[in-house]
């Protein structure tokens, strides 16, 4: 809704009122109709002021209204109509106005913001355009090169940006409505032809040809089978060269296109999921609505390797006062060059000082006594880790919390080496860790929701999207990766070549294929796991038998490539060929590809076409059946919670929802009918057999995904 009021005898202000965010819903946009007509009316009312109760202008349109029928008054005629007004109409923009809001904002006739509030057009994050005029008002204001910018990354900008475009008129420190009162009372009557956007002519650059076509190619190649982008793009070239209202028009036809697409309703999807993950819940039924964390102040950090270095980043970027630990001297020192120069860089980047003095270094697991939280961050080996967490455990003050960073060895064992082992989770960061959005916190059979609350605070303190997860090997990430990658290496056996499964696994919009991103992160980290699990074993006895262990089939591939000192980027050989150790550039390798004949000779497999269509499947629905049975399991609440873990931990493209959301886009029963007609065709293979959970769901006539829990609930009460 909105309230109307007359303040100071002559302006009409009208405030946008509906928590939590003042969303344009219909009731706020009929309001707001209904308030213009009483300011215009009146003929006390000499100017008007917009602005949103709780010091927020507004979150823009509701989502929530996309998914169904639109009623009430359309934005598009609405902020015509403010702008047509012959009384001059000021927005007073506290906290944040976005897309619709800013919209709405572009069609008043002045704009005041506080210096805190953040304007911006996020429309294509929801795979959509600024549908509102905001694609032909804002390159008219700013001009074409700010505009595509703004528009086409959806980015946030601070109020000072905004000024500097000549987005907003004026900012202020004080209290915005008072000053866009008396604002609104100084124009009044003031003539209003001037300041209407929509009439401005749209000032393009003389090659405005070659901006467009080389922003397009630089938006194709980064938005990864994203359409709203390239809307976008279409939209801001129609502004800049057709007149307004068939600049209008275009607007419109993008808009229709795109409110209708998949892509849309996944990005909508994936925004909601985003906020759900932070409600998150166990199985105990301990909840994040009553489950309070403790404060940390001071945490620490044990070993320095790369993932040790980039949580250290993370938490003094955030403020915490950090112990940083590494026992070997020469290590230490490497590492505190290497944190230095990252924080540099990061301040540098982000124009503050650098938090330097925020971290305190130590070669002795003592230096530790005093801090709030300890994560652990060495090697990732069972052995050396529940040593660590002994020491901790003597070592620490009464009440520290105790979190590892393994990527999916067993919390509880870990949780078994300390006194109190209620206070051990697990805290999962993604490499780069100062760069990373995901964290997994993971809960195992002792962890208190204490312990959980405080994980998942501090991940929100240090900007990361937190999801608390259940203990489980790999638990949700790297579970569901392994049968992902166990198909892809059984193509490469039945005839494909890295090259093509990589092409098809980009194309369908992951950043990486399987095989550039295992040659990025290192063959050799997959081999020991596996040596440690008895499965990789060097110089195997020959046949049928190296392709089957531990009673299923097994690919050796990756082992042999191992053995052969190919770990990928770092070796300069992998799955591709690099023109040196450390390049980034990834060239098929002939070598690999004779390899491949001579290990498909070796075995007596012969070689067949692979198309598209089977990478896709057996990759895509052998990870999604893990993903059902993750949720069967209990080790995530959700399937919420597995999509966001893939969208931002595992480059999962975004405008397809995450892999659960996929599955729904498919249609679940051609899920099912796919895996079961791979399992037939590879009986040895048990993550291609299609789990419990997902035929009980078609059994169920496939729900849509946010009805899934009652579902799971229902399945996970009868085992
Ligand atoms: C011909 C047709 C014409 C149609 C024209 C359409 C053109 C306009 C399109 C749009 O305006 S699309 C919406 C653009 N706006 C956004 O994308 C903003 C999205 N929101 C945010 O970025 C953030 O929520 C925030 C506003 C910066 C606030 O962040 P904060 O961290 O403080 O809180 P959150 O937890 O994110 O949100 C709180 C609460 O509010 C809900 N919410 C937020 N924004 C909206 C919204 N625009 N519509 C509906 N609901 C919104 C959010 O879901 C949270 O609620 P819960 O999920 O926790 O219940």
């Amino acid at each position: 809704m909105a309230q109307y009021t007359r303040v100071s005898g002559s302006v009409g202000l009208i405030t946008l009122q509906s928590p939590p965010v003042n969303a344009l819903s219909a009731a706020v946009r009929q309001a707001i109709v209904d308030s213009m007509q009483r300011a215009l009316s009146e003929p006390e009312v000499k100017s008007v002021v917009i602005c949103g109760q709780n010091g927020l202008f507004s979150g823009g349109a509701d989502i929530k209204e996309f998914r169904g029928q639109m009623s009430g008054p359309p934005l598009i005629p609405m902020i015509h109509a403010i702008e047509a007004s012959s009384k001059p109409v000021v927005a007073a923009i506290e906290g944040i106005a976005l897309g619709g809001a800013l919209e709405l904002a572009l069609g008043c006739h002045y704009r005041i913001a506080h210096s805190k509030a953040r304007v911006g057009l996020p429309e294509v994050t929801l795979g959509l355009l600024p549908g509102a005029g905001g694609s032909q008002r804002l390159p008219r204001l700013i001009g074409v090169p700010a505009a595509l910018d703004l528009i086409t990354t959806g980015r946030h900008v601070t109020a000072a940006e905004a000024l500097k475009f000549g987005l907003v008129d004026q900012i202020t420190d004080h209290n915005t409505v008072n000053v866009a009162v008396k604002f609104a009372q100084r124009v009044a009557g003031q003539p209003l032809d001037a300041r209407r956007i929509s009439t401005y002519p749209c000032l393009s650059p003389p090659d405005v040809d070659v901006l467009f076509e080389e922003v397009m190619q630089r938006v194709r190649r980064t938005a990864r089978g994203a359409i709203a982008p390239i809307a976008c793009v279409q939209a801001v070239r129609a502004a800049a060269t057709l007149p307004y209202n068939q600049g209008m028009e275009r607007e419109r036809e993008l808009m229709a296109t795109l409110s209708t697409s998949g892509q849309t309703r996944a990005l909508q999807y994936f925004f909601f999921a985003q906020r759900a993950v932070g409600r998150w819940s166990m199985p105990s039924g301990a909840r994040w609505d009553t489950s309070k964390p403790r404060p940390v102040h001071k945490a620490a950090v044990i070993g320095l390797g790369t993932m040790g270095r980039g949580i250290a980043v993370a938490l003094a970027q955030a403020g915490f006062s950090v112990v940083a630990v590494e026992t070997q001297e020469k290590q230490l020192m490497e590492a505190k060059q290497a944190i230095s120069g990252m924080l540099e860089r990061g301040a540098k980047r982000r124009g503050v000082a650098p938090a330097l003095d925020k971290i305190n270094y130590g070669c002795n697991i003592q230096s530790v006594a005093h801090v709030d939280l300890v994560i652990e961050a060495v090697f990732e080996d069972m052995a050396l880790k529940k040593k660590v967490f002994q020491q901790l455990s003597a070592v620490c003050k009464p009440g520290t919390f105790l979190c590892s960073n393994t990527s999916g060895l067993d919390i509880d064992q870990l949780a078994c080496q300390t006194r109190n082992p209620e206070l051990v989770v697990g805290m999962h960061f993604f490499a780069p860790a100062h760069v990373m959005k995901l964290l997994e916190v993971v809960y195992g059979p002792k962890s208190s929701p204490l312990a959980v609350a405080t994980a998942m605070q501090l991940g929100k303190k240090i900007g990361k999207v937190s999801v608390a997860v259940g203990n489980c090997r790999g638990f949700v990430g790297n579970r569901m990766l392994k049968p992902y990658l166990e198909q892809a290496l059984f193509l490469l056996e039945e005839g494909a070549t890295p090259e093509f499964v990589d092409q098809v696994l980009e194309e369908f919009g992951f950043a990486m294929g399987v095989f550039r991103m295992s040659d990025l992160s290192g063959l050799d980290v997959g081999w020991k796991v596996r040596m440690a699990d008895g499965l990789a074993v060097p110089n195997p006895t020959t046949g049928q038998a190296t392709r089957l262990r531990q009673g299923r089939r097994y690919s050796p591939l990756g082992d042999l490539l191992c053995e052969q000192g190919r770990f990928g980027q770092k070796t300069g050989r992998g799955w591709y060929q690099y023109n040196k150790p450390g390049s980034q550039v990834a060239k098929p390798d002939p070598w690999l590809h004779s390899f491949l004949d001579e290990y498909r000779a070796w075995h007596a497999l012969v070689a067949r076409r692979i198309d598209h269509q089977e990478v896709l499947e057996r990759c895509l629905y052998s990870m999604i059946n893990e993903g059902f049975r993750i949720l069967e399991d209990g080790i995530a609440a959700g399937p919420e919670d597995i999509d966001v873990i893939y969208v931002f931990g595992y480059s999962w493209p975004r405008h397809r929802g995450g892999p659960m959301f996929y599955a729904t886009t498919v249609g679940l029963n051609k899920v099912l009918e796919r895996l079961e007609h791979y399992h037939q065709a590879h009986p040895d293979v048990p993550s291609l057999q299609p789990c419990d959970l997902l035929r009980k769901l078609v059994a169920s006539g496939s729900p849509p995904i946010q009805k899934w829990r009652e579902v799971i609930k229902k399945v996970r009460s009868q085992l």
